[in-house]
Parts: C-alpha cells; sequence; structure tokens
C-alpha cells in the first residue's frame, strides 16, 4: 500500500471518530492534518508547513514550547491551554513529516 493511500485510510479512519464528538481530540485533529497532507487543499498552513521541511517545523515548536512555559508562569490557565494546544498542533505536523503515527507514540507512554 503506498503512502497516499494509507494517509487516507487512516485519515477516513480518525473522521469517522470525529463526527460523533464536539469537540476535536488529538486524534481527530490527526485525521484532519492527515487529510490534508494527503489532498494538499490550497491555502493550507500544514501543507505550507510540511513543505518547508522537518527543520523549519523542529524550530516552531521549539518556539511554542517556549510560549507553553511562558503562558503557564505568567499568563494564567486559558493562555495556556491555547499554547497547549499549538504546541500539539505542531508537535503532529512533525509526525506527519517523519511519518509517525499517534499510534507509534501512544506505544510509548
Ligand atoms: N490547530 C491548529 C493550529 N494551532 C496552531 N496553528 C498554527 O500555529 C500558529 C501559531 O501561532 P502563533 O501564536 O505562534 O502565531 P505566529 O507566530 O503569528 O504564527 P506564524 O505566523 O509564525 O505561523 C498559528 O498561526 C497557526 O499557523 C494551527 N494551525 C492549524 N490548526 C488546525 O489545523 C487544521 C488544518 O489547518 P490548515 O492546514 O491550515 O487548513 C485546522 O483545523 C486548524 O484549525
Amino acid at each position: 500500500m503506498d503512502r497516499r493511500h494509507s494517509h487516507r485510510r487512516v485519515a477516513s479512519h480518525y473522521l469517522g471518530l470525529a463526527e460523533s464528538l464536539n469537540v476535536k481530540t488529538f486524534d481527530e485533529l490527526f485525521a484532519e492534518l492527515t487529510e490534508r497532507a494527503a489532498t494538499r487543499p490550497a491555502g493550507s498552513g500544514t501543507v505550507a508547513a510540511l513543505d518547508a521541511g522537518v527543520h523549519t517545523i523542529g524550530k516552531k515548536i521549539v518556539e511554542e514550547a517556549a510560549e507553553v512555559w511562558m503562558a503557564a508562569e505568567h499568563e494564567g490557565r486559558d493562555r495556556t491551554a491555547e499554547e497547549i494546544s499549538q504546541l500539539l498542533y505542531h508537535l503532529q505536523v512533525l509526525m506527519l513529516a517523519t511519518d509517525l503515527t499517534p499510534a507509534d507514540v501512544y506505544r510509548h507512554l
């Protein structure tokens, strides 16, 4: 099975789960980003980040991690939660760029 077909299968699986929930979970966001990577819609920030490559994505992760730290020390719970969501997003972009799925990560938790 080629990589693009595999991405579509994963996306289809996760998008099915997302329909029954009111908030986006980690797995649902991953499904959405997987679909973006496979279909490459115009204007997608995810596609732009993937095209920029692992080095650029990695720098963004470091930046977002610092913003999480600063928010936690100085900006309160809501801002911290928002920054964590952005960090999770960029981690997922790195997972896609390195061909990792949530299952690959979960097996280490
Ligand atoms: N959850 C996110 C998400 N979190 C963070 N980000 C990106 O990360 C950036 C983080 O913001 P910063 O506060 O660091 O702002 P910034 O420094 O001005 O950002 P940059 O200009 O440096 O990218 C945001 O501007 C977004 O580009 C996200 N981009 C997309 N998503 C979701 O991912 C899905 C796919 O998005 P697209 O690929 O853009 O269609 C959609 O559901 C989006 O809601």
